[in-house]
């Protein structure tokens, strides 16, 4: 499903990190509405390059391109993209609810639709029943699925998400993909960081990090 020029991309795509290089001179497009799952064996730099690609952590080489923009000549382009972190990266002494809000309060929605948002994000997950709860409160599939639904929520042109399904049970995988899924159905490019090779054949493509020093193998 490719319609126009690519949503995300990046070019001769050189990433470092504790001295030595992991991603090498990696170029990639990624369309609107495409679902790519990031696979490749622990270290091989997954979590590194979709840190990248966010704008998180910036490539010691090559360029990082929103809608064909360079990210780092126009940083609020970060606000099109959202990544679901691996260790989830939600405020622990707020509510499951509250993290979800502050992500959309700092996207500009008014409080009242904030929370309207929030409670429709964390139903579509199955932990609206913990809105109320203190994150520190919520067990770790829990608390991927609160991670989950603040991407989900802020509706991203580009959803990056490390290993969103890895603390999940089976019905709870489930659940959780076919919302990221639904969101690409809705034209979010999704990128999935994935050892799963079920939540890889439910993508489009399947981006290989074999070895961290070669660029990516591209499979279709
Ligand atoms: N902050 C850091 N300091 C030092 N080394 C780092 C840092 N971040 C990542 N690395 C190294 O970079 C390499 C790639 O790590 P990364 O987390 O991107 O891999 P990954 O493919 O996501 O792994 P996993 O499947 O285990 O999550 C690893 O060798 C890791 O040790």
């Amino acid at each position: 499903m490719t319609t126009g020029g690519p949503a995300l991309a990046c070019r001769a795509l050189t990433c470092r990190a504790g001295g030595r290089t992991i991603i090498a001179g990696l170029t990639l497009e990624l369309f609107p509405a495409e679902r790519v799952a990031l696979m490749g064996p622990s270290g091989s730099g997954k979590t590194t390059l979709l840190t990248t690609l966010a704008g998180l952590l910036p490539p010691v080489a090559g360029r990082v391109l929103v809608r064909g923009v360079p990210l780092d000549e126009q940083p609020a382009l970060r606000a099109e993209l959202a990544l679901v972190f691996q260790s989830y990266g939600l405020l622990s002494l707020l509510t499951a609810a509250e993290n979800v809000e502050v992500a959309l309060r700092a996207a500009g929605r008014p409080p009242a639709e904030a929370m309207r948002l929030a409670e429709q994000a964390l139903e579509r997950v199955k932990v609206a029943k913990f809105a109320g709860h203190l994150v520190e409160e919520l067990s770790g599939g829990q608390q991927q699925r609160v991670a989950v639904a603040r991407a989900l929520a802020l509706c991203p042109r580009v959803l990056l998400a490390d290993e969103p399904t890895a603390e999940q049970d089976a019905d709870h995988r489930a659940i959780v993909l076919d919302e990221l899924l639904a969101a690409a159905d809705e034209g979010t490019t999704l990128v999935i960081a994935t050892h799963d090779p079920e939540v890889a054949d439910r993508c489009d493509r399947v981006i290989d990090l074999r070895a961290p020093t070669h660029p990516a193998r591209t499979t279709s």
